[in-house]
């Protein structure tokens, strides 16, 4: 049994007001907790009979039927405080020997839901935060080719890597703009921050503010929550901002707002959202073009410009071609479960003879389309050819489409062969309008391996 004093100094301490009485209703006991909640001392509360100071509540009513009241909301008769209370009869020797209430005043419980509300809130907005931040896949390892041209965009990349200045990456489609804000972050300080890649073209324009910014509840039809926009996603690391020519000239002011003064306001928001977050912005488009046509702000372009670089088109660097495409064999085994050690000497000769208008993501597209059927250990030109051919009659027109004349040489038997046909009077013909001899054509035939059965 606890020592009386000891029961009573923790009857003072608790936060709940607890009441006693005896089994005639008369109020025996109050603790502090009660006379706080309450507003009446214990002096006044003791010298009064619970079936009259408060007949409807829940002590009263325990005590009455002799069975427990739990959850009972009620207000504290003589007093304005609203509750929810427990109530217990005393049963000793299987008699009712009093009753006793623990309660709650309304307000703390109202306080303790708000609270737990907003705690319930903000663990949904950072589960949610959680969710969608990203961290960036790939370092410069990854980048390969020895190219001066690619070798001095890493020097300028690794450079600007060491400060948080904004980097602007300009080049065709498929130059590896992505990746090199991948490795740009990964090299950086802030590699272990988010990486957060936001692509401008790809999200209508309505809805891509809200994106980058947030909003708040109710700050439009259809903002049903807050939302969490890539800036903010982004603090502590980096965002790309992929495809920035096609942003429209109201967000290009905001975020040269975001840029200059590093805050920004929530969609519907009151409160400025200060950020640590570095920018870096690509393109395939041509932004002084777009400065000059009014559609690109000048002061944005020279904001974002701060270090810029020019990832060269694959055309431009074709001595990275074969470590590329042996890179490429490598990776796509293993994504493929395939074996293929390399191409030959011939395939090889027609990737570099080939313009690449979709530059290295075509490259990789083209091994893997042929790598995905292909059932020996070496590409051959056989196999590539399908790929490739269309594209050269689609781009053979291009000034600049410029091949070694031994694949110019067969590209224009197999296309003469393909137009008169492979039987006799056909390779007759195809040797007539390449100013040949017919013994000629069936040695350049046996040379290239060409295969007249397809034709
Ligand atoms: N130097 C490189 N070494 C290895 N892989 C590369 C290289 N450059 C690009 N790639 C690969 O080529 C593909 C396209 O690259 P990426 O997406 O970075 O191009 P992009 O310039 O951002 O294209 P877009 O302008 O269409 O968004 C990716 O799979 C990437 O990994």
């Amino acid at each position: 049994m606890l020592p009386i004093a000891m029961l009573s100094a923790i009857l003072d301490s608790v936060q709940e007001a607890i009441e006693v009485t005896d089994r005639d209703g008369n109020i025996i006991y109050v603790n502090p907790a009660f006379c706080r909640i309450t507003g009446l001392s214990f002096e006044e509360r003791t010298k009064q009979n619970i079936f009259q100071a408060s007949p409807n509540g829940a002590l009263a009513l325990a005590l009455k039927t002799g069975v427990p009241v739990k959850g009972y909301r009620t207000r504290v008769g003589g007093s304005n405080a609203e509750v929810i209370s427990n109530a217990v009869p005393i049963i000793i020797n299987n008699e009712i020997a009093g009753a006793v209430v623990i309660f709650q005043h309304i307000t703390d419980i109202i306080k303790l839901v708000e609270e737990l509300k907003k705690s319930n809130s903000m663990l949904r907005s950072l589960s949610d935060k959680y969710g969608q931040v990203t961290r960036s896949k790939y370092n410069f390892e990854q980048i390969k080719g020895s190219s001066q041209a690619l070798q001095e965009c890493i020097r300028i990349s690794r450079q600007a890597a060491r400060s948080s200045s904004t980097v602007l990456l300009l080049g065709e489609s498929g130059t590896g703009k992505e990746l090199f804000a991948h490795a740009i972050h990964q090299a950086s300080s802030r590699k272990e921050g988010p990486f957060i890649v936001i692509n401008c073209a790809a999200i209508p324009e309505t809805l891509l503010e809200s994106e980058l910014f947030g909003h708040v509840r109710g700050a439009f039809t259809g903002a049903v929550k807050d939302k969490i926009g890539k800036f903010e996603l982004a603090h502590g690391g980096t965002l790309f901002l992929d495809e920035i020519g096609d942003m429209n000239l109201l967000l290009q002011a905001k975020l040269l707002r975001v840029l200059q003064e590093r805050e920004f306001e929530r969609i519907g928001g009151t409160r400025p959202v200060a950020v640590d977050v570095r920018v870096i912005a690509a393109t395939n488009r041509n932004l002084k073009q777009l400065v000059r046509q009014g559609l690109f702000r000048e002061d944005l372009y020279y904001r974002l410009n701060v270090v810029e670089i020019n990832l060269p088109p694959l055309r431009e660097r074709m001595d990275d071609l074969e470590e590329l495409a042996n890179c490429m064999v490598v990776r796509l085994n293993r994504k493929l479960g395939k074996k293929i050690i390399g191409l030959t000497q011939e395939a090889m000769l027609a990737l570099r003879s080939y313009h690449w208008p979709g530059n290295i993501r075509e490259l990789a597209n083209v091994l893997e389309r042929v790598m995905v059927s292909s059932d020996s250990n070496l590409i051959s030109y056989q196999e590539l050819a399908p790929y490739l051919q269309v594209k050269h009659r689609e781009t053979s027109e291009a000034p600049d489409d410029i091949m070694p004349l031994d694949l110019l040489e067969r590209l224009m038997i197999e296309k003469a062969l393909q137009k008169y046909g492979a039987g006799v009077e056909g390779k007759r013909e195809t040797a007539r309008q390449l100013n040949i001899s017919l013994a000629t054509l069936y040695n350049k035939i046996k040379k290239y391996r060409i295969n007249i059965s397809k034709k």
